[in-house]
């Protein structure tokens, strides 16, 4: 047997700039939401482990680790003294590892306080924090992979026949989008980019899984626990009033409150048994900037640990569906793939029990030679239309193929070259109709809204008649800069 490791850990005040930029360019450790969260820095120790018993193995070494740590801490926050990044495989016969990395430097920041961890080995020197390094803008398009757009309509259909046949109530289908990066890619600009378009979200980024969540598992800190569940999607329209609408639309509609209901029902059975105080508050229409979801937000106070709470509530029928055992017997026929570490749970914890984890959702898993796997699903109940489902997969891919098709967009104005470049450079064509959800649409740098190939009518503004070439036009009138 392996001798226990003695971590020395020390925490001091200290000020950062953007943390995502002081991560490891290609291992980023990464939870970070609205400016606050945790970046981590190299590799002090990982613990990895597998199988069904996967979070409550984890759960044993940390706790091991944590009573032969030695720590310093002068902030006491939540995040500060010991604390590791995990990520967790979807499935208990995954293939996938599951992970706890400590790192060798945290940088921390909650409202008002911001700090730095150290992390020593035995009898190493505490390491020194390095300068940040330049970002390199990494770009990469993203094409179907296993589970293509026809596949996965073929599946939702036979989900669809199963569910109305009485087998089960809901199952949540995913299919997948594949790439290939430079081994060793800088990751952080894809991060960046996630950060500054989905600022609410949660931006992680763990052992190369990487995206932006909205879905907070499980969040703890002395005991009490914040839950959010999300099911039930609709896309954003594209006024006021017709973004309007479709949230009223969305809080009401039988499909999406059945599918959203079964999900919040499956998060209370879990937390249950732990916990004490148990409130509820939704479903309530939460707003992304890709589109809308039902939410629910539980808290309660929790008997244990945050991995305690892990392991009760994954996965979630927002994941996997419901009764959970049938789903998942049916998303590991109907997909035919290893999920990997998509919609395992994602996020950090430290040595009093607490931490944050999402779902990782939104998200993709970057192997070590740059091949890149991202995911999305929706729940099928028994009135989903495959069309529907395919549409919603691509609004919910739409934040990791703009992180890896178009990161950090430095132009404040395209030139009309630079924008047939980019139609060209993700297959744009006159091929691609407003109905296909495949067709990615093009932010417009000018300030006018989001553009849409509308077929004959050319690029046209979402929410505007169809004006043909607009993008081209503002550049060449020089109009609406900014
Ligand atoms: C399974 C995913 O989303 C889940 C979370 C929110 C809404 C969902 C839905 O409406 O189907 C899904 O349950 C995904 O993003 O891959």
């Amino acid at each position: 047997m392996q001798a226990q490791r003695r971590l020395r850990v020390v925490t001091t005040r200290a000020a950062h700039g953007r943390l995502i930029a002081h991560a490891d360019a290609s291992a980023p450790l990464a939870f970070v939401r609205s400016g606050d969260g945790l970046v981590g820095v190299g590799e002090a120790l990982r613990i990895t482990v597998s199988g069904p018993d996967r979070i409550a193995d984890a759960a044993a070494a940390w706790d091991a680790l944590v009573a032969a740590a030695e720590v310093t801490d002068e902030v006491d926050a939540h995040g500060t003294g010991l604390v590791a990044f995990g990520t967790f495989a979807f499935a208990d016969d995954s293939a996938a590892e599951s992970v706890l990395i400590v790192p060798r430097i945290v940088l921390g920041r909650r409202g008002d306080d911001a700090w730095t961890t150290r992390i020593a080995v035995d009898d190493e020197p505490l390491p020194e924090p390095q300068p940040k390094r330049e970002v390199d803008d990494v770009r990469v398009a993203l094409a179907p992979g296993a589970i293509d757009p026809e596949r996965y309509a073929t599946i939702v259909g036979s989900a669809v026949a199963a569910i109305r046949a009485g087998e089960l109530e809901k199952v949540v289908l995913a299919r997948d989008l594949v790439g290939a990066l430079p081994a060793g890619a800088d990751l952080r600009s894809a991060l960046l980019g996630l950060r500054r378009r989905y600022p609410d979200a949660i931006t992680y980024a763990v052992d190369g899984l990487l995206g932006a969540s909205p879905e907070m598992l499980v969040a703890a800190r002395d005991g009490r626990t914040f839950t959010r569940v999300l099911a039930g999607t609709a896309a954003r329209g594209a006024t006021p009033e017709l973004d309007g609408e479709a949230a009223e639309a969305l809080a009401v509609h039988p499909k999406d409150v059945g599918e959203h209901r079964l999900a919040a029902e499956s998060a209370l059975e879990a937390l249950r048994p732990i916990s004490r105080d148990l409130a509820t508050s939704g479903p309530y229409p939460l707003r992304l900037p890709n589109l809308w979801h039902l939410a629910t937000d539980i808290t309660g106070t929790l008997e244990g640990s945050v991995l305690d709470a892990l392991a009760a509530l994954h996965p979630t029928a927002a994941v996997a569906g419901t009764p959970r055992d049938v789903a998942l017997a049916r998303i590991a026929e109907l997909e035919g793939i290893d999920r990997g570490r998509y919609a395992g749970p994602v996020g950090w914890l430290d040595a009093s029990g607490g931490g944050e984890w999402a779902i990782a959702l939104r998200g993709a898993q970057v192997a070590p030679d740059g091949s890149i796997r991202a995911f999305a699903g929706a729940g099928i109940v028994a009135d989903s239309v495959p069309a529907d489902e395919l549409a919603e997969t691509a609004i919910k891919l739409r934040p990791i193929v703009d992180a890896f098709g178009d990161p950090l967009p430095r132009a404040r104005c395209w030139s009309s070259r630079s924008l047939v470049a980019f139609c060209r450079r993700f297959r744009l064509s006159r091929e691609h109709s407003p109905q296909d959800p495949e067709s990615p649409a093009i932010r417009n740098q000018c300030g006018m809204g989001r553009l849409r190939f509308a077929g004959d009518q050319g690029w046209r503004r979402e929410d505007a008649p169809p004006t043909p070439s607009i993008a081209c036009n503002a550049q060449r009138d020089g109009a609406a800069r900014g």
